[in-house]
């Protein structure tokens, strides 16, 4: 029976009944799209062919040698889980419009790729998501990049050698156009954060059976179908059985320093004293730095990080409409929209990102989040949630805002926050918050299916 990806119902990978068609797509699917990966350690390797048949060479040769499917991770993990014993290094790859093109492929044969912002390329939807001219970003982005590989692991010696491995066999007909290195952090529970200090990844569209059944849900259903990130490999030897993902990956440098100001001054200005002060930075991300929704609680509460909520009973008293994760998963509607982040964090601090060191103490730069997201379509998944949620001050309401995390744009309007949790009462409308994430650069791809990428 084919794969169908519009099934509702989990996929229960480790089922003795699978179909083979099934069993197929998960031998042959990258790692790291239908569950994250660990990759504490990161590095992203940014590539260009000038030979078409030795790039092809490199590519097959990385996946045979260096590549397990999604099955292998699976089972790896659980193996861990059980025994306690680590799994092997990921190593993803995927490839660009331009990589296609250079591979041999005809404009006729790119085609095939339904979605059209994949084959428009980062550099050509700027406007359209408000993203800096492409003159501004960092030297390796304003070229153009063919392929994009990937490899994490948990610990920084298996990262080491296997990009040693992959560099060494980079054929001299191809450049290494540049490299990003992402260090995961945590904060002292244990749980992973981004450069404000707050706790990251909790919210994930899941796939998987097991995944799913450790989670509550008794407000909000973190259960996916496939369609959600995935469709048939184009090039691939059989299509219903080998599957990929269009793969956005965006550097978004934080200006720390900037944020914590805001922080300090929107809690200043709404007159927030003591354990009321963090609910400022709690309304312009959604979620306190431990994770604790808003929308839920006024204060940080600790423990498991919450997932299980919606927005329905808040009418922006508790978590404005603004607010970064209300913006980018409202909940009640657009779950179509929802991408698998697979995030890294990148650059090093010498503070501690989740204490309450003064925001001069701060870095301004050299930090941010390496911003990565599996799509099944990235006009309606990654450009969507930028461009008509986090950069549509009308988003919802009128004036709403911009997302004040990520929305690119004029912020012109102005805006106002519950000043009391719950309650109604507003501050006076104030100027939105100053931008201080800023793209440098970034590129969509494709992660072909290995059956792709075996037989190139
Ligand atoms: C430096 C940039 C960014 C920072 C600091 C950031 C920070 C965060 C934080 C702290 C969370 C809450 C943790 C969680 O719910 O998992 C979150 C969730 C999320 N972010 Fe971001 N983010 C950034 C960029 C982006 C971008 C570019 C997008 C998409 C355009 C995005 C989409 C989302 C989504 C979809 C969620 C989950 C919302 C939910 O399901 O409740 N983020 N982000």
């Amino acid at each position: 029976m084919p794969v169908d990806l519009n099934n509702a119902q989990p996929l229960a990978w480790d089922s003795a009944s699978l179909n083979a068609d099934t069993k197929a797509m998960l031998d042959n699917l990258q790692p790291n799209i239908l569950r994250a990966h660990v990759r504490e350690y990161l590095t992203v390797l940014f590539v260009r062919f000038n030979d078409v048949a030795e790039g092809k060479r490199f590519l097959r040769h990385v996946a045979t040698t260096h590549m397990k499917s999604a099955r292998k991770q699976l089972e790896e993990m659980r193996a861990f889980s059980r025994e306690r014993k680590p799994g092997s290094a990921y190593v993803g790859i995927g490839i660009s419009k331009a990589g296609y093109r250079d591979l041999g492929h005809s404009v006729e044969d790119v085609r095939r790729f339904g979605d059209k912002v994949f084959r428009d390329g980062m550099k050509r939807r700027v406007a359209l998501v408000d993203d800096p001219p492409v003159e501004q970003w960092d030297n390796t982005y304003q070229r153009e990049i063919h392929a994009v590989i990937l490899i994490g692991d948990a610990r920084p010696e298996p990262v080491e050698r296997v990009r040693e491995e992959i560099l060494g066999e980079l054929p001299q007909s191809a450049r290494l156009l540049g490299e990003e290195t992402g260090q995961g952090m945590r904060n002292p529970a244990g749980d992973g954060i981004e450069h404000f200090g707050y706790v990251d990844g909790r919210s994930q569209p899941l796939f998987l059976k097991d995944e799913i059944d450790q989670e509550p849900k008794e407000h909000w259903n973190p259960a996916f179908p496939l369609s959600n990130i995935l469709v048939a490999d184009p090039f691939a030897p059989n299509p219903a059985r080998h599957f990929g993902s269009y793969f956005v990956f965006r550097k978004l440098e934080q200006n720390v320093r900037a944020f914590k100001e805001i922080e300090r001054d929107l809690a200043d200005g709404l007159g927030l004293t003591g354990a009321d002060r963090p609910r400022a930075g709690a309304m312009l991300v959604g979620r306190f730095k431990d994770g604790t929704p808003v929308t839920s609680k006024p204060k940080a509460a600790g423990g498991p990080v919450q997932n299980d909520f919606t927005f329905d009973a808040d009418d922006g008293s508790k978590c404005p409409f603004s607010g970064h994760i209300r913006k980018t998963n409202p909940r009640s509607f657009g779950r179509n929209v929802l991408m698998a982040r697979r995030g890294q964090t990148y650059g090093e601090r010498t503070d501690q990102p989740w204490d309450d060191a003064p925001p001069e103490t701060r870095p301004s730069g050299d930090v941010g989040l390496l911003f990565m997201a599996f799509n099944s379509s990235l006009v309606d998944q990654f450009e969507f949630t930028q461009q008509s949620w986090a950069n549509n001050p009308d988003f919802q309401n009128p004036a709403t805002g911009h997302d004040p995390v990520i929305g690119q744009g004029g912020r012109d309007i102005k805006v106002t926050f519950p000043k009391v949790w719950g309650r109604p009462e507003q501050s006076l409308p104030q100027p939105q918050v100053a931008q201080t994430v800023t793209m440098r650069g970034g590129e969509y791809f494709f992660m072909p299916s290995l059956a792709f990428l075996r037989t190139l």
